[in-house]
């Protein structure tokens, strides 16, 4: 295991280089701002006529279009959503790339799995936050981080891991920590993560338990105070302490219950499901249901969307969060 701290972390590699951040969204608007703000020379690459333009605008990135963004950049790193990346690339990346240019990203999807090809003679690499885009900018700016992820495909220049290191240092990734990886590793564990643990995974479980309470005649205010805000609090322990920590935090009693009855919920039924979950990411099953699924321009992402929009616990958080002032964008 090779992990960096800012002390291993050479920021000259990039000094006089310019890094177009293609994309202002989640991870394009924190990485960009923190690369900004730590002194790198930054332009943000968009399409013109789309909302992120004048966003990063009023917030005085300098802007360009894509094509032009790659043409004047050393190091392109793409922050636009995966299943677009192989169609912009082929279009207005690759015809304006030189040589000794490096193709950055920061999930593996596309180059793993194939979608896009680079020229021999350009690095690829990958600095990945394992976080969402809004905590990249919130932690940096509170003078800690998240920790990274750091990954070469292809070293054409000979320094292709040092520019995607001095690329995490500015990013604020190199406080928590930045840990070396492949691009395999990467896009299997990430995938797997957000669908069976941090996004599907906790969800499901979540609302489980909102539903349980709420159909038992319980109020549903009580159930999301329960099952969901409570979780926040509970996750920042085990975040910062670990497991014992938390347990050490917690009564006698939750710690208890705790043990006896959490194998009736997590159990070996769920763990083969978990084992399908990462079989279908490792042999590309879930790669191309999402393939497919983008083709017929997303008709069940969306279906999905409408329907958890009406779930009673997002219409009781909702009410709950505006009441207490927690929902609020950066
Ligand atoms: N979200 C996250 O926290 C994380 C994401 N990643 C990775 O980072 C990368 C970016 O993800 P994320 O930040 O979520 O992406 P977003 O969905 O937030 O990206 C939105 C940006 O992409 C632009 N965009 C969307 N469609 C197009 C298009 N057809 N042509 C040109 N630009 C377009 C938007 O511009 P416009 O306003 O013009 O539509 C906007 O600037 C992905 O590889 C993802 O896997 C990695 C770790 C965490
Ligand atoms: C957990 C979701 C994530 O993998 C992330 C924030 O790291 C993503 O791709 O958004």
């Amino acid at each position: 295991m090779k992990m960096y701290y800012e002390k291993d972390v050479d920021s000259e590699v990039l000094v006089g280089k310019t890094i177009a951040v293609i994309g202002y969204g989640s991870q394009g608007r924190g990485q960009s701002r923190n690369m900004a703000d730590s002194g790198l020379n930054v332009v943000v690459g968009l399409r013109e006529g789309g909302s992120s333009w004048k966003i990063a605008k009023s917030e005085g990135m300098n802007v360009k279009t894509i094509e032009e963004a790659t043409k004047i950049a050393d190091v392109i790193h793409i922050l636009i959503p995966d299943e677009i990346q192989a169609d912009t690339y082929n279009k207005s990346i690759a015809p304006n790339l030189e040589e000794g240019n490096t193709i950055s990203f920061s999930h593996g999807y596309n180059i793993h799995f194939k979608y896009i090809k680079v020229p021999k003679n350009v690095n690829i690499t990958m600095i990945a936050p394992k976080g969402p885009g809004s905590m990249v900018r919130r932690t940096y700016k509170e003078g800690f981080g998240i920790p990274g992820l750091v990954a070469v495909e292809q070293d054409a220049t000979g320094n292709a891991l040092q520019i995607a290191l001095a690329m995490g240092k500015a990013t604020g990734l190199a406080k928590a920590g930045i840990l070396e990886t492949s691009f395999k590793e990467e896009t299997e564990t990430d995938l797997f993560g957000e669908q069976a643990v941090l996004c599907g995974g906790v969800t499901e479980l979540i609302k489980a338990g909102f539903d349980t309470l709420v159909e038992a005649g319980y109020q549903k205010e009580i159930a999301y105070f329960e099952t969901c805000h409570e979780l926040k609090l509970i996750v920042d322990l085990i975040y910062e302490k670990g497991f014992a920590g938390m347990w050490n935090d917690v009564s006698n009693t939750a710690e208890f219950g705790g043990f006896v009855r959490r194998e009736r919920i997590i159990n070996e039924e769920s763990k083969k499901e978990m084992k399908k979950v990462l079989e279908e990411i490792q042999k590309g099953k879930f790669t191309k249901e999402w393939a497919l699924e983008n083709t017929a321009n997303q008709p069940m992402l969306n279906r999905y969307r409408a329907i958890e929009a009406e779930e009673n616990i997002e219409i009781v958080g909702k009410k709950l969060r505006k009441a207490c002032g927690l929902e609020k964008s950066e």
